[in-house]
């Protein structure tokens, strides 16, 4: 039987997502996946099936119909096999999964905002905004779940959420300096849980430092910078042959010191 195909970026968030969901309901081999790489053009017949889209994962069905959005795609999966659901199966339950989904989309574009600022003189207020970031899930998990370390009483789909999130905001504590603030410590319990689950082990802290170097400077999804041929982004030469960037953003490093021997 043909497997569906899932259009991906190894290291991106929102396809680690998909990668845990279908680990945590044994459906791993039943999708074939296949990499694309964003820093070249996109291949004109992926984007005539997404119709001039180009963010991933997509999800192409054995008969062709095409899906898009992680969210989408986690829920699809989750109820196309009905075995060990990962979305709580009650609608008050639902609810508050839901309200903690709500609150990932202004969580990761902070992040974000923070890691890629190259204004010195913002940094103080986009920490601080990030820091109000932790401290509203904090407050949402001590007062839906003050025990933990989970949400409910397994990983479940607001922690496929969240997780490939944390995985990248090593980013934040490798190019700023930045953690979540002293005394949250019931957000720290859910973060400590979440990344050491078994099917969540996609994307190694190594691999997010050194892919995510570009980003530090400013320039996301595969974008070059002055001066440089290859993005941190690139497949080749591999990650692991890479050395590790420096902490911090003192100065731009070039090709060859990234280990960008293209
Ligand atoms: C808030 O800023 C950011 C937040 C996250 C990401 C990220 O990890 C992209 S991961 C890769 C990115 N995918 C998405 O953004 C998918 C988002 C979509 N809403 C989903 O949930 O599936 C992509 O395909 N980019 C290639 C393209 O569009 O051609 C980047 C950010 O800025 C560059």
């Amino acid at each position: 039987m043909t497997k569906p195909i899932l259009y991906h970026i190894p290291v991106c968030p929102f396809s680690q997502r998909v990668e845990i969901l279908l680990a945590l309901k044994g459906l791993r081999d039943s999708v074939d996946f296949r990499v694309v790489d964003i820093t070249r053009p996109r291949d004109p017949a992926l984007l005539a099936k997404t119709r001039g889209t180009t963010a991933l994962p997509v999800l192409e069905l054995a008969d062709g119909r095409i899906l898009k959005e992680s969210l989408v795609l986690l829920r699809y999966f989750d109820e196309l096999s009905q075995a060990m659901p990962v979305a709580r199966q009650t609608p008050y339950e639902r609810a508050v999964e839901n309200m903690l989904i709500a609150m990932e989309g202004d969580f990761t574009s902070a992040g974000y905002r923070l890691v890629m600022n190259q204004d010195p003189a913002r940094r103080e207020d986009l920490a601080s905004l990030m820091d109000g970031q932790y401290r509203k899930l904090d407050d949402f998990l001590t007062w839906h779940a003050p025990e933990g370390p989970y949400l409910f009483e397994r990983f479940g789909l607001a922690e496929c959420v969240f997780t490939p999130m944390f995985v990248r905001f090593w980013f934040l504590d490798h190019y700023e300096g930045h953690d979540i603030p002293a005394g949250l410590t019931r957000l720290r319990r859910w973060r400590e849980a979440c990344l050491a689950h078994p099917a969540a082990q996609q994307v190694s802290r190594e691999e997010v430092v050194k892919l995510y170097y570009d980003y530090a400077w400013g320039a996301g999804n595969g974008a070059l910078l002055p001066g440089r041929r290859l993005s941190s982004f690139v497949f080749e030469p591999h990650w692991r042959s890479r050395p590790w960037p420096p902490r911090g953003k003192l100065h731009p490093m070039g090709d060859a010191e990234l280990g960008l021997f293209g």
